[in-house]
């Protein structure tokens, strides 16, 4: 599936946030939106999938007008999963997951066989079998993060919204929730800070600097020097990381 997203306008009070801003992602391509603090990324995302009503602009989901269809045609299509995941009430982990099922139900339309297959997969992906049963409210900042990737993939959407996907992850996690989602093989749109992972799960990068896109194109070509000391306002030097053989960035200010 492929998200077109054209010319996208979005004003926020009498700030002009995201200016005139066009992103495809073609079938099964994992593209990173890099950049910083404040450039629009996330205000972005949020009009693509439509918790933002853009002032301009058109985003299409293969043949799908996202910004003109429902919230169900559109979830039962698109996943998201935000930068916040605050909830008021409580679920266990498992009904968490399951609720990633909705959008393919018809109302008050009970659980089946094949949901609890696919959330018990949902679960296995992300690691948290053992966790089925726990409240959701007790579970620290990167596992609530894990439960809401599990339960995106649960929605088996045909593509996925992410933005930053690895906040309050530790190390270990980073590396395995961007491998999980890479596995999914669907086309991916996510908001990322850590330009190594940038550079080693994306096919292709837009950089955004002032709600403009500053620079676009595969990562060796965006994640230049220049680039970066452009978009962050500090010194930078490329190497090879040796221990991964990708890019890797050394900062200072
Ligand atoms: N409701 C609002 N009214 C006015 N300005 C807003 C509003 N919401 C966000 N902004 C501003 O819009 C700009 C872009 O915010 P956004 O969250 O899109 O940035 P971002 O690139 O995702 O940043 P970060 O990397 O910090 O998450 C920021 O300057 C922010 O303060």
């Amino acid at each position: 599936m492929e998200l077109t997203a054209k010319e996208m306008e979005i004003r926020l009070g009498k700030k002009e946030i995201v200016k005139n801003v066009s992103i495809q992602v073609k079938t099964g391509q994992f593209v990173g939106l890099i950049g910083p603090n404040g450039c629009g990324k996330s205000t972005l995302l949020k009009s693509i999938y439509k918790s933002l009503v853009p002032q301009r602009g058109s985003v299409f989901l293969n043949e799908l007008d996202v910004l003109k269809s429902s919230e169900k045609k559109v979830s039962q299509r698109l996943g998201v999963v935000g930068q916040f995941n605050e909830m008021h009430f409580d679920l266990t982990v498992q009904q968490m997951v399951m609720l990633g099922r909705t959008p393919h139900k018809r109302m008050l339309e009970s659980d089946k066989q094949e949901d609890y297959r696919i959330v018990e997969d949902a679960l296995t992906r992300t690691r948290l079998l053992d966790y089925r049963e726990r409240s959701y409210l007790s579970l620290s900042g990167g596992e609530k993060q894990r439960v809401i990737l599990a339960r995106t993939i649960a929605q088996q959407p045909e593509f996925m919204i992410l933005d930053e996907p690895t906040n309050h992850l530790d190390i270990r996690y980073q590396l395995e929730i961007l491998t999980c989602v890479k596995e999914l093989k669907i086309g991916v749109l996510a908001a990322l800070h850590d330009l190594e992972m940038a550079a080693h799960y994306c096919d292709y990068l837009y950089a955004i600097k002032d709600g403009e896109v500053y620079a676009h194109g595969i990562p060796n070509r965006v994640l230049t020097p220049e680039v970066i000391e452009a978009l962050y306002q500090v010194k930078c030097q490329t190497y090879i990381n040796p221990v991964t053989n990708g890019l890797g960035f050394a900062y200072g200010i």
